[in-house]
């Protein structure tokens, strides 16, 4: 984790890898970038495989996947760990929001069936509370990370509500507002966002200028 009393690192390479193979977030962490880098690329693109993600914490989920893509690119490279964490569950699914999308079937991730899980988990327990947490870890080939944590708080509703975003968005509607993430264009998601907070304090910490 970075001490905030330790000076940051600035990026000022040219090439960042960013460490994710979900089709919903790399476009997420693109826009978010804004221009920052001249060249951004995916693990896809770079062949490189998912690795597990043994870490207890997002923090060490998105230091884990950073390092693993730098090492195998030899570049720098960007991770975003995340999930929802559920008031009436204790913060389940937490970090293993991901993997309660996986069918026992082993037909591979479905949200439709993780959002149903939580429904059915919390049956008639009144705490629909939740709050999105996003850790990114900006990584360097000669091991030094640079990592950051945002959320956002808000509650969850069914029916599942829009099309837009990804994984639980259409049943979250954030605090101070009456549309789920999934009912709102990318970049009224962008300005509220967990992942949106975390890259406001990885730009302050290593893209200001
Ligand atoms: O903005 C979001 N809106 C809705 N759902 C979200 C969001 N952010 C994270 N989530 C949920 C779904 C995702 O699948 C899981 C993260 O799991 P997580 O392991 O970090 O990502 P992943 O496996 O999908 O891709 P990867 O690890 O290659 O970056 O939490
Ligand atoms: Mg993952």
């Amino acid at each position: 984790m970075t001490n905030a009393a330790s000076p940051a690192r600035r990026f000022t390479g040219d090439h960042l890898v960013i460490a994710s193979h979900n089709k919903g977030k790399i476009p997420e962490i693109a826009a978010l970038l804004e221009g920052r880098v001249p060249r951004l690329t995916s693990a896809v693109e770079h062949g490189v495989p998912e690795p597990e993600e043994t870490g207890d914490s997002y923090i060490a989920n998105a230091e884990l996947k950073a390092r693993f893509v730098t090492e195998a690119t030899g570049l720098p490279s960007l991770a975003d760990d995340s999930g929802v964490s559920v008031g009436g569950l204790g913060g389940a699914p937490g970090i293993y929001s991901a993997r309660w999308a996986e069918k026992p079937d082993g037909s591979g991730r479905d949200f439709a069936y993780a959002m149903e899980q939580v429904r059915l988990k919390l049956g008639d327990n009144p705490d629909r509370s939740a709050r999105f947490v996003c850790a990114l870890s900006l990584c360097w080939p000669d091991g030094h990370c640079e990592t950051v944590e945002g959320e956002i708080r808000g509650q969850l509703v069914w029916p599942a509500r829009g099309t837009k975003g990804f994984g639980y968005d259409p049943i979250f509607v954030p605090d101070g507002h009456s549309r789920t993430f999934g009912e709102m264009e990318s970049a009224e998601k962008h300005g509220m966002s967990h992942r949106a907070d975390a890259f406001h304090k990885l730009v302050a910490r290593c893209f200001a200028p």
